[in-house]
């Protein structure tokens, strides 16, 4: 047998929800870079654009393709995907084949709670998932451990700062057992977007002010929400849930270059912090080899990494409140419904701001103002109950 051949017999088989955003397609770079090993075998996308759909599958010789949004398949019987790829578009052969077609490597970057069945699905078929979609892990909350435990599905955050944080608690061992024996806090950093960059105060902030990270590229969802803080609030969530760490004991600092992403602060006093190159590449291709470790050396673009902290400031601020209002919404107390009702009231208004029906400033008084009308404590049992939750919130509005 040629050496080909034999190490084809290896290749991990992966499928990316969400392969045409922001981490999809950094997603589809690692693994470009990792071609020899692993291939990109299926993703799911909404099917916002075609265009772009035609030419991922082409280059990674893709042979399932999951369009979720029904009114994109009329654009597709007009372009050249290939006869053998299989396109698939009705729900509940989404659903049969998300729960039973086996991959080794799921990767979860769908933006939205529209992320949290795909995810739940995958993991009946495939035991590795690697995790950006946040909006999936505090909606689904416990019950997405849960469910996650019962299929010994293992659970590698990619979201920057809990790959930091994964990283340090893994530190000594490569059973991705997190070792929170001996933690006191766990501390995220934000960015605070141009809102603190610039320091504009909300009530001024425009779209472009908004849209124009200076650190991160990201979706635009993601954006908006790094300016808003509430992607910090559902961060130390996110971090709260999967560390199993008390949300008291879940903090985040402002720290304006991103270059610590998370620091894990101990009872006796000493903390480590976890810095890298502000880029989704590291978290995936590191997520994507766990246990194994990268080469940076390989990749061109992170030999910059090595020069990471030389004459460097490493600043950290507690965040204000007054430019980052809803930052108050992470000192509270929330159930499960509660956090549910804040995600469906976030994705509303957010879309509201992108569609420009509301200012940022509105968004930001919306969304806090009916947050305190709507979080009433509703017991979720199941994950369709999350759905029905979430749906029931945004009728009202
Ligand atoms: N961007 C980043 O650097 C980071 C993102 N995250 C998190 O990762 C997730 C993805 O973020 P990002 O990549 O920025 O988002 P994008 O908006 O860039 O991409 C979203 C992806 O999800 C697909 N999608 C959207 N809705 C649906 C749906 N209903 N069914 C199927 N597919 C859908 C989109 O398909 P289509 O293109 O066809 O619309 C696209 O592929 C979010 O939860 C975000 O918070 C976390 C850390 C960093
Ligand atoms: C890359 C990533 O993980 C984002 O979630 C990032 O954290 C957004 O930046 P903010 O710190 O500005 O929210
Ligand atoms: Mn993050």
């Amino acid at each position: 047998m040629h050496v080909k051949e034999s190490s084809l017999l290896y290749m991990k088989s992966i499928i990316i929800l969400g392969a045409t955003g922001s981490v999809g397609l950094t997603a589809l770079e690692a693994l470009y870079t990792l071609r020899d090993t692993h291939k990109v075998k299926s993703i799911m996308v909404r099917g916002s654009d075609i265009q772009k759909l035609e030419k991922i599958v082409k280059a990674f010789n893709i042979a399932n393709v999951i369009v979720a949004n029904k009114n994109a398949i009329a654009q597709i019987g007009n372009t050249n995907f290939d006869r053998k790829v299989r396109i698939l578009h009705e729900t509940k052969e989404i659903h049969d084949f998300l729960q039973h077609e086996k991959h080794d490597i799921c990767i979860s970057a769908i933006s939205g709670i529209a992320g949290l069945i795909p995810t739940i699905l995958t993991m009946y078929s495939c035991k590795k998932l690697i995790i950006a979609n946040k909006e999936a892990i505090i909606c689904g909350n416990k019950l997405f451990i849960e469910h996650a435990t019962k299929l010994k599905v293992e659970i590698i955050p990619i979201d920057s700062e809990h790959h930091a944080i994964h990283s340090i608690l893994t530190l000594n061992n490569t059973t991705n057992t997190c070792n929170t024996t001996n933690v006191k806090k766990l501390i995220l950093t934000a960015t605070g977007s141009t809102i603190w960059k610039n320091k504009i105060l909300p009530k001024n902030a425009s779209k472009d002010d908004i849209l124009t990270h200076p650190i991160w590229k990201m979706g635009n969802v993601i954006t908006v929400n790094s300016a808003s803080m509430m992607n910090k609030v559902f961060e130390m969530h996110e971090a709260s849930i999967l560390f199993n760490i008390p949300m008291q004991n879940v903090d985040a600092l402002l720290h304006p270059t991103a270059t610590v992403h998370g620091i894990v602060q101990y009872k006796d006093g000493t903390s480590i912090m976890h810095c890298g190159t502000p880029t989704m590449f590291s978290p995936i291709i590191a997520a994507i080899l766990y246990p194994q470790k990268y080469d940076v050396h390989k990749a061109q673009n992170l030999q910059q990494e090595c020069e990471l902290i030389r004459n460097r400031t490493f600043e950290f601020y507690d965040i204000d409140t007054d430019l980052f209002p809803l930052f108050k919404l992470a000192r509270i107390n929330m159930t499960h419904s509660s956090i549910i009702a804040l995600n469906a009231l976030n994705e509303f208004y957010v879309q509201q701001f992108l569609d420009g029906k509301v200012s940022f400033y509105e968004m930001i008084n919306s969304i806090e103002n009916k947050f305190e009308k709507y979080s009433k404590n509703t017991n979720i049992q199941s994950f369709q109950d999350v759905i029905e939750y979430h749906d029931s919130i945004q009728k009202m509005l």
